[in-house]
């Protein structure tokens, strides 16, 4: 017997490895299954990671990261790109190189401390994601941290979100979208007791609200979040399509982050499997 299989989009996400499979290439590779994609990995760097922080980082040669690029694109290709730790500004450089080469859109989350503060990326990096990664994206993805150490806007209230959002944009990412998982609860409003994240390309511009979750359980959010949106894009929905499903994704795997070890737990990336989950 014989038949035609479908094949599923294919999505790429560079990363850092998590030992403890809650953010990383584990997270985005749950992510994009549990949204129907074909994930693939580029491993940038290895991490010893726990729920209590990063034991230890070790980067990968950068002909390594181009010679797993290479085998994938060229062979297998591509729908979209997502980008996470990328550890040094050799690494960025080059990834940034290889982007620039791939017909894709490309979601970069320009990952620099981890929710513990355990730093991921080099400060002397810094300056290669400003000048050479974001320009290459699609859309970044940046928490209030990384807008802070790129942009050198402080966010504490929704109104800043605009200003670190044009910040952001003058290096020429299409698109920005602001998390504000950081932000204060009470920020800038009147019962602020929702998790805020500003979409913008300048003009067009989508404010994204759900409830803020009591969860100590949020390790991961921000690479689950970038990598569906890389899942929604490789499907082809529009940029604010795959922002808005992304948002919905994240939020469900918050509310159902579990304990795991002595500190922050993972989002449950198979959330929509479990019953009541909608799958
Ligand atoms: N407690 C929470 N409840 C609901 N949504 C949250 C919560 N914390 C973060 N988020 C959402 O998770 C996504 C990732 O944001 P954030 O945690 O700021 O990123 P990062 O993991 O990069 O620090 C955003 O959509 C943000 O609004
Ligand atoms: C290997 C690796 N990459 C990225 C992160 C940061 O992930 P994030 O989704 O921002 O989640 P938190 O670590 O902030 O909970 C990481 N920790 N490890």
């Amino acid at each position: 017997m014989s038949g035609v299989r479908a094949v599923p989009p294919r999505v790429l996400t560079v990363a850092g490895s998590d030992s403890g499979g809650g953010a990383g290439i584990q997270a985005d590779l749950k992510t994009m299954l549990a949204l129907g994609v074909h994930g693939m990995s580029v491993i940038t760097a290895v991490t010893a990671q726990n729920s209590l922080g990063v034991q230890g980082a070790w980067e990968l040669p950068v002909e390594a990261v181009r010679a797993q690029y290479r085998s994938v694109v060229d062979d297998i290709g591509v729908q979209a790109v997502k980008t996470g730790m990328l550890a040094s500004a050799e690494l960025v450089e080059a990834v940034a190189e290889l982007i620039m080469d791939t017909d894709a859109p490309v979601v970069v989350d320009p990952v620099g401390v981890s929710k513990h503060g355990d730093s991921l990326l080099a400060e002397s990096a810094l300056d290669s994601v400003r000048t050479k990664l974001l320009p290459v994206a699609t859309v970044a993805t940046p928490n209030l941290d990384e807008v802070a150490q790129l942009t050198g806007v402080h966010v504490d209230s929704e109104s800043q979100m605009r200003r670190a959002a044009a910040a952001v944009l003058s290096y020429g990412p299409r698109w920005v979208l602001i998390k504000g998982g950081h932000l204060p609860a009470d920020a800038g409003r009147v019962g602020g007791d929702q998790a805020v994240d500003l979409l913008t390309d300048g003009s067009d511009e989508h404010w994204l609200r759900a409830p803020r979750l009591d969860s100590r359980h949020t390790h991961g959010t921000g690479c689950t979040l970038a990598s569906a949106i890389a899942s929604g894009l490789a499907k082809g929905q529009t940029v604010p399509e795959a922002v808005a499903t992304a948002k919905e994704y994240v939020t469900g795997a918050i509310a159902a982050g579990f304990p795991l070890g002595g500190g922050i737990g993972p989002v449950d990336h198979g959330w929509r499997f479990r019953p009541g989950g909608g799958a």
